[in-house]
């Protein structure tokens, strides 16, 4: 699912009222009437106050237009207009207008702390302040009013986007965001859903669809997308009868040393999980018997030190090579890591301290090779390209390393985030459960396994933080958040395969329901 930027957003509407000969007001009478549907839908006419604080701008528009039809359908209805400046926008005065029509019931104008409503916890907010043209600071009343939103603990369902998000800017004051429970968002979520420091300012979000124009949608491109269901199927390759182990590849893992062994075992046994013909782990001589034991479906080489790799050197042609976990940084492991990389040109996938060990030494970026899939963690990825203001500085350092060293940048996170160049696709799947010891590793086994079946880099890479986090999520249900551990998302892998063919329950990237063990 793309997710479109703020200009796009403004664009389609021009587009959408231009193909469709749209009169004036109609894509806001759409948006309110669909917040209307939903509400209605699960109120059932219910005579709970529902208090509608509107701006001044469309979004406020947007809110004139849902009090109108709550009104008519004979809802216990409130409205205020929040004034936040002169410049009220042409379509909100005819909302505005129009819910004169229907009531003698005026909204109130709200102007500072003084004139707030009394809420009460068993009421409900509507926050439809500012969506997407949000473009200053927020005065201290009105961040005061958000204060009395959160205060009052009543249900506050936010139009578009919670009030005070930028969709493209950090945060400037946490205190003048409205904290959402639920976000019904036009067309497209909005980027900051997905960040880690702005996605808790809604606790769920759906996308509203109000027939924005179909031809723009689909051949606009963007450069944020959601990696859901529908966007790994077709990566997914159905197997022949006659294909045969060969076909499918040969991964290797290269890593472990003195008391990681088992990370290399996490990895090697993902590899074949995910569908690779054959295995082999690279580890140093203590990982021979516990590998060979506990996994006897892979091979195994070692290198001539007992404890930690000191010289890559395999008699195999891997179709792809994950290299990383749990190998340190010993000066003999890097000077072997950097030998390696001179010689090989399979690509890569590179993790843990294997990313550390070019953050370490940047000559070591430039033998890389292209398209090879870095996967760090927060730690990580700040040593390979430094630290962030925001997470839109992140994304933004990311893109330009990505670009410049030519690699797939795999940032794992509650939404793990893959950035290709410009191009960043952001996962649905996992949950917090997830976040164990070896899990990384699982992941680096399942991207490796997916390459050695010859899928593009880009795709192993998006399929592999799908299929992961897939496989967690179904783990989760024996195990729950607390027991789970990497080796059962493994064990899961294969439902994860099999449910992609299922058809959903409820359209995943839609609904976001953040688990709160
Ligand atoms: N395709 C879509 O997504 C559609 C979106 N619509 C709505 O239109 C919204 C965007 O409308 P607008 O562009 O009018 O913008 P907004 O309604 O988000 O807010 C802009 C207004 O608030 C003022 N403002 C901005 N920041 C302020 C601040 N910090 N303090 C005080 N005033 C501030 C601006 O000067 C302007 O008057 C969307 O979020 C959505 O709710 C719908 O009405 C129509 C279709
Ligand atoms: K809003």
């Amino acid at each position: 699912m793309k997710v479109f930027s703020k200009e796009q957003i403004y664009e389609g509407d021009k587009v959408t009222e231009e193909r469709q000969k749209l009169p004036p007001s109609e894509l806001m009478e759409r948006a309110g009437l669909q917040i209307f549907n939903w509400m209605h839908m699960r109120m059932q006419g219910a005579q709970v106050p529902i208090h509608i604080f509107c701006g001044i701008g469309n979004n406020g528009g947007d809110g004139l237009v849902l009090a109108r039809h709550l009104i008519t359908h004979g809802y216990n209805v409130e409205t205020y207009v929040v004034n936040c400046g002169n410049s009220r926008s042409k379509d909100f005065l005819t909302s505005y207008d129009k819910v004169k029509e229907v009531t003698k019931k005026w909204p109130q104008l709200l102007k500072c702390e003084s004139d707030f409503p009394e809420i009460h916890k068993d009421d409900i907010i509507v926050d439809a302040i500012f969506g997407i043209g949000l473009n200053r600071s927020i005065e201290d009343w009105i961040k005061a009013l958000f204060h009395h939103f959160k205060a009052s603990e009543a249900f506050t369902l936010s139009v578009d986007i919670p009030s005070g998000l930028y969709t493209d800017k950090p945060v400037e004051d946490v205190n003048g965001v409205v904290k959402a429970n639920y976000t019904l968002s036009f067309q497209s979520p909005k980027l900051v859903f997905f960040l880690p420091e702005t996605a808790d300012y809604t606790i769920q979000w759906e996308v509203i669809d109000i027939g924005i124009d179909r031809e723009y949608l689909m051949t606009t491109d963007t450069e944020v997308e959601l990696i859901s269901k529908n966007e790994v199927l077709p990566i997914y390759k159905p197997r022949t009868k006659f294909s045969h182990k060969g076909d499918f590849g040969h991964g290797l893992i290269i890593g472990g040393s003195y008391g990681k062994i088992g990370a290399v075992q996490l990895a090697t046994r993902s590899v074949l999980v995910s569908g690779a013909g054959m295995v082999t782990a690279y580890v140093p001589e203590c990982g021979y018997l516990p590998l060979q034991t506990s996994l006897p479906e892979a091979m195994v080489m070692t290198d001539i030190d007992e404890k930690k790799i000191t010289d890559i050197n395999f008699d195999i042609t891997p179709s792809a090579i994950g290299i990383g976990v749990g190998i340190g940084t010993d000066t003999s492991t890097i000077q072997a890591y950097e030998a390696f990389l001179k010689s090989n040109k399979v690509p890569l996938v590179i993790d843990a301290d294997a990313i550390n060990m070019l953050s370490e030494n940047k000559k070591l970026l430039k033998l890389v090779p292209e398209n090879s899939i870095l996967t760090p963690h927060h730690r990580e990825l700040e040593r390979l390209i430094g630290t962030w203001s925001s997470d839109f500085e992140k994304l933004e350092k990311a893109s330009t390393f990505s670009s410049k060293h030519k690699v797939i940048l795999v940032i794992k996170g509650a939404h793990t985030i893959t950035v290709y160049g410009q191009k960043k696709f952001i996962n649905v799947t996992g949950n917090s459960g997830m976040s164990t010891a070896g899990s990384g590793d699982v992941l680096t086994g399942i991207i490796t396994g997916l390459l050695s079946q010859k899928h593009l880099p880009i795709e192993a890479a998006l399929f592999g933080v799908y299929l992961h986090g897939r496989a967690g999520d179904l783990a989760v249900e024996e195990f729950g958040y607390q027991s789970l551990l990497a080796g059962n998302i493994i064990d899961y892998l294969g439902e994860a395969y099999i449910d992609l063919f299922k058809q959903p329950e409820q359209a995943q990237e839609e609904v976001k329901t953040e688990d709160k063990a």
